[in-house]
C-alpha cells in the first residue's frame, strides 16, 4: 500500500522512544521555547525553540525540538584519551568526568527551576581494570598523585549487574581508565552510547612498550566523537614523548608498574633504546646470561 504524507508523518513521531523513555509515564513537563536563555533578571526566559522535558531522574530529561518536524534524541557520546604512560591521560579523564559533573549540575539548575526538583545533578561513575593493582582497587590515582574513587573490573560487561540496574539506568557520565587491559572495551562503549545514552570517556595506552596495538583502545576510535591523544616529556632529552619504554627485559604485553618500569621517550631515544637493548642482548646471549 502505498504510504501517504499522513502515514509517514504518523510513523515518525510514534516510532518507538529508547528503553528509558518506554518506562517513563508521559512527559512531565512541555517547556516552552529556549527555556536556557536568560532573562535580564537572570532567570530562565523563553523564545524559540522547544524543549520536552521527562523525568528529571530519566537518564534522556530533555529532548531538544529545533523545529516542531525534527525530534533529537540526546544520545550518548564517547570520548578516548590516549597516548604513552606520564602522558597526564589520567589527570586528563578526571578533569573530564568532574567537568561533564560541574556541567551537568549547572544544566540541572535550569532543569530543576522549572521541575521543582533537584534529582537530576549528573551522575558519575569511574572504572578502571582489576588488573592495575598499583595503587589499591578502590580509586585511580595519577602519577601525580591526584585520586578518585572507582569500581575495579575484571571486564566491563559485568559493571551493569556490579553496580545494579537502577543504578545504571542513573548514570550519565561513565569514566574508563586503563582501557587497554579491557577486553570487551568496544561492545561495553557502544552500548552505553548508542543504546543506554551515556557519555563515555575513556582514557588508555593506544601503544604498548614495542609501539604495537594495545588491547581494544584503537578500535573504538571509530565510534568516538573525539580522540586525543596526549604526550608526556621524554626522560631522556625533555623533547615531546610519544612512546613508552620498557627499561627491563620482560617482553609479556601486560606488565603493571610505573616509573620503575617504564619511561616515556621520543622518537629518537625509543630508537636509541631498542639498539641499546638488541646489541645488550645480542651480547648477553653470546655469553648465555639471560636478560
Ligand atoms: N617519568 C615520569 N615519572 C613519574 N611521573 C611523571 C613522569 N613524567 C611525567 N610525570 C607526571 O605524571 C603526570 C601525568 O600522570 P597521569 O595523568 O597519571 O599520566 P598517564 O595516565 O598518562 O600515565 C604528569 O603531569 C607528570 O607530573
Ligand atoms: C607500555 C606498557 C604499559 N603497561 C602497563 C603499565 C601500567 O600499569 C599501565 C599504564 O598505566 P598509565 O596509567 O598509562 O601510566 O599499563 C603494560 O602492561 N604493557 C606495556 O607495554
Amino acid at each position: 500500500m502505498p504510504m501517504t504524507m499522513r502515514s509517514l508523518l504518523h510513523l515518525h513521531f510514534s516510532a518507538p522512544l529508547p528503553p528509558c523513555h518506554r518506562l517513563l509515564p508521559k512527559p512531565l513537563l512541555i517547556v516552552p521555547p529556549t527555556f536556557f536563555s536568560k532573562s535580564p533578571t537572570g532567570l530562565p526566559a523563553f523564545s524559540s525553540s522547544s524543549i520536552f522535558s521527562f523525568r528529571s531522574h530519566c537518564k534522556v530529561p530533555i529532548v531538544h525540538v529545533d523545529s516542531p518536524a525534527q525530534p533529537r534524541v540526546a544520545f550518548g557520546e564517547i570520548h578516548v584519551i590516549t597516548g604513552p604512560m606520564f602522558a597526564g591521560k589520567t589527570t586528563a579523564l578526571l578533569r573530564r568526568v568532574l567537568a561533564e559533573k560541574n556541567t551537568g549540575r549547572h544544566r540541572a539548575s535550569l532543569c530543576d527551576y522549572a521541575l521543582c526538583t533537584f534529582s537530576n545533578i549528573l551522575n558519575v561513575a569511574v572504572i578502571k581494570s582489576d588488573k592495575d593493582t598499583r595503587y589499591g582497587l578502590d580509586s585511580i590515582v595519577t602519577h601525580d598523585g591526584a585520586k578518585m574513587p572507582c569500581i575495579a573490573l575484571p571486564e566491563l560487561s559485568v559493571f551493569r549487574e556490579r553496580l545494579g540496574a537502577e543504578a545504571y539506568n542513573k548514570l550519565d557520565v561513565i569514566g574508563i581508565d586503563e582501557a587497554q587491559f579491557f577486553v570487551d572495551l568496544y561492545d561495553f562503549c557502544c552500548n552505553a552510547a548508542d543504546r543506554d545514552q551515556k557519555t563515555v570517556i575513556v582514557a588508555g595506552l593506544d601503544g604498548d612498550y614495542l609501539r604495537r596495538r594495545f588491547g581494544s583502545v584503537l578500535d573504538i576510535i571509530p565510534l568516538a566523537d573525539s580522540v586525543t591523544k596526549l604526550t608526556a616529556r621524554c626522560e631522556l632529552c625533555g623533547q615531546r614523548a610519544l612512546f613508552t619504554q620498557r627499561k627491563t627485559s620482560e617482553k609479556q604485553t601486560e606488565l603493571i608498574g610505573g616509573s620503575d618500569i617504564y619511561m616515556p621517550v621520543c622518537r629518537q631515544h625509543y630508537v636509541d633504546g631498542q639498539v641499546v637493548k638488541e646489541a645488550t642482548r645480542t651480547i648477553l646471549d653470546i655469553e648465555h646470561v639471560t636478560v
